[in-house]
């Protein structure tokens, strides 16, 4: 494989081939990931969770971010490098480009930032100073507290809706792609087939450009409460390299996610 970019994924989109993205937070991982064919690698401000063991994303730094990307690129030479934006590091334009500039210096290609049209004149920012934005529509797990919970989104039909127009704003001010977090799989088949970039779903069913899973569900590692979109890929699977292939290839071939993976 060679580089991922943008405009690879975007062709990716146009063929019908479907995008694998997976979170890693260091070097060795991301470096296994990528070997097993992963097109883009997150790091997640879910690393509050599954690495500093918190109940949401809230408390994770930029400082913190900043940290585990400079060790997911040190481990890669081909996927897709994004970073995730940590909860009110982006509340204004000025803030939101001095932190995107801390996370594209330490190894990102890409920023993600969760939040609907409230979001245009810094993605309009970022986008003419070179830094490529990721979107995040859907449950945006660092607004935990509004929804009350890690909970379905856009299961109403005004809540569809303003989901549906947040992604046609976010793609006019210049996002490369759109994460679809926990929404009803008809909703994301729909933005995906309304966009013209890559939509990324998780918990959004299989009809989106791509799927995207954080590592430690992929391999069966996450203690507590396991939502219901993932899957352990290391319970069929010899290696933590297999384990990953695999999820590369069901996702590939339209068997992950299946209906027990989605919300309809
Ligand atoms: N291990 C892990 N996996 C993730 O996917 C993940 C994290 N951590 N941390 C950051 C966010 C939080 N996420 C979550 C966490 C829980 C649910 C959850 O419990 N969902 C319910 C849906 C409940 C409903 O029907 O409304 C589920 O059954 O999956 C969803 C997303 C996604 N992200
Ligand atoms: C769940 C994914 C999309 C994410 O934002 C994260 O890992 O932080
Ligand atoms: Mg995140």
């Amino acid at each position: 494989m060679s580089k991922v970019t943008t405009a690879r994924l975007l062709a990716m989109k146009l063929d019908q081939q479907k995008i694998a993205m997976i979170t890693a937070y260091d070097a060795t991982f991301a470096n296994v990931f990528e070997q097993a064919g992963a097109h883009a690698i997150l790091i997640g401000d879910s690393l509050g969770m599954v690495l500093q063991g918190e109940d949401s994303t809230l408390k994770v730094t930029v400082e913190e971010m900043a940290y585990h990307t400079r060790c997911v690129a040190k481990g890669c030479t081909k996927a897709l490098i994004v970073a995730d934006l940590p909860f009110m590091s982006y509340s204004n334009t000025d803030q939101a480009c001095t932190n995107a500039a801390t996370l594209m210096r330490a190894g990102a290609h890409m920023v993600k930032l969760e939040g609907g049209d409230w979001l245009v004149e810094t993605i309009t920012q970022l986008t003419r100073q070179g830094v490529p934005v990721c979107g995040h529509l859907g449950l945006t797990p660092q607004s935990v507290h509004v929804f009350g919970g890690f909970k379905l989104q856009g299961r109403e039909r005004a809540q569809a809706e303003k989901i549906k127009q947040d992604a046609k704003a976010l793609q006019a001010a210049g996002i490369q792609l759109l994460v679809l977090e926990c929404v009803p799989s008809p909703l994301a088949k729909e933005i995906s087939e309304l966009l013209s970039i890559p939509v990324i779903g998780i918990g959004a069913g299989p009809n989106t450009d791509g799927q995207v899973l954080v590592m430690q569900d992929a391999l069966g590692l996450t203690t507590g409460y396991v939502p219901k979109f993932t899957k352990n890929f290391l319970a069929e699977h010899p290696s933590v390299k297999a384990a990953i292939s695999a999820y590369v290839t069901d996702v590939a071939e339209g068997r992950f996610p299946g209906p027990e993976h989605s919300f309809n």
